[in-house]
């Protein structure tokens, strides 16, 4: 191991208290991203929250990643820390949407279309939150709504067949990163759940507003979707319908 820090790693480990909790933030780290097949360069950020009594120093920081392997992070692209209304997309991590580009949800597209409205608009931040895979059950549970549904269940009864929760995310963490970029200065949050923006207004981000994030719907996830918006999450009907029945090219 390394005897003396060199400064750029020193530099790069930040402390940050939000209410009550401590986290340690790394970054920024420059991250080139293909977005829409162009090159931009994101500033890329990790965390975690750190115990009130350990000393937050790069060892401690590597012997944390070796234990603990999955943590969440943040994308920061333009001057998003004095843009007057930069945009934002608080999103959890859904591996068979991210990455297997599973349409049977509408996350992959949701993900891909937020790098692309953060470009578009100059200046943005994505939250990708790790904990909160299957909406906060975890895949493997995830894995058996699927099975539910594939019997009929809509995506929320599955969930309660299981016994657990419609929904079990939790956005303070979110809330924290966002302070530590801006404060409490405004975001247009990029989401169709009302519940979300609520929450991070009960955290502190109080100015936050909503920005549609409707993405075209396939008949894989058309369902999904009647549920998702018959549980209060709020769609660009002529957006979806539009994608769901294509017109026939004239
Ligand atoms: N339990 C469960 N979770 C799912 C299912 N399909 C996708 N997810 C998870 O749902 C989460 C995304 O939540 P959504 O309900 O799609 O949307 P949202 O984040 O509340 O709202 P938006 O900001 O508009 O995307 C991700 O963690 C996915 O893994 C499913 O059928 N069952």
């Amino acid at each position: 191991m390394l005897q003396k820090m060199p400064e750029q790693i020193t530099e790069t480990v930040q402390e940050f208290l939000f209410l009550d909790k401590r986290y340690a933030i790394l970054g920024p780290i420059r991250l080139p991203i293909a977005v829409r097949e162009e090159e931009h360069t994101f500033r890329w950020y990790g965390y975690a929250q750190v115990p009130a009594d350990v000393e937050l120093d790069v060892k401690w920081v590597v012997e944390l990643s070796e234990r603990q392997q999955t943590f969440s992070s943040f994308l920061v692209y333009g001057d998003f820390e004095r843009h007057d209304l930069p945009a934002v997309r608080v999103h959890s991590v859904c591996q068979t949407g991210d990455v297997f580009g599973s349409l049977r949800c509408d996350c992959g597209p949701q993900l891909q279309r937020s790098l692309q409205k953060i470009v578009e608009l100059g200046a943005g931040c994505l939250i990708y939150l790790t904990g909160q895979e299957g909406r906060g059950i975890g895949l493997l549970a995830k894995a058996l709504t699927y099975k539910l549904q594939e019997g009929g269940a809509d995506t929320f009864e599955a969930n309660r067949l299981l016994g657990c929760p419609d929904d079990a995310r939790d956005y303070e963490e979110a809330a924290a990163m966002l302070y530590f970029l801006r404060e409490q200065r405004p975001v247009t949050l990029l989401t169709n759940n009302p519940r979300k923006l609520e929450e991070l207004r009960r955290y502190g981000i109080a100015t936050a507003v909503r920005g549609d994030h409707t993405v075209p719907a396939s008949p894989h996830n058309r369902h999904y979707l009647r549920a998702k918006i018959a549980s209060g999450h709020v769609v660009d009907e002529e957006k979806l319908e539009r994608s769901i029945s294509p017109q026939p090219n004239l």
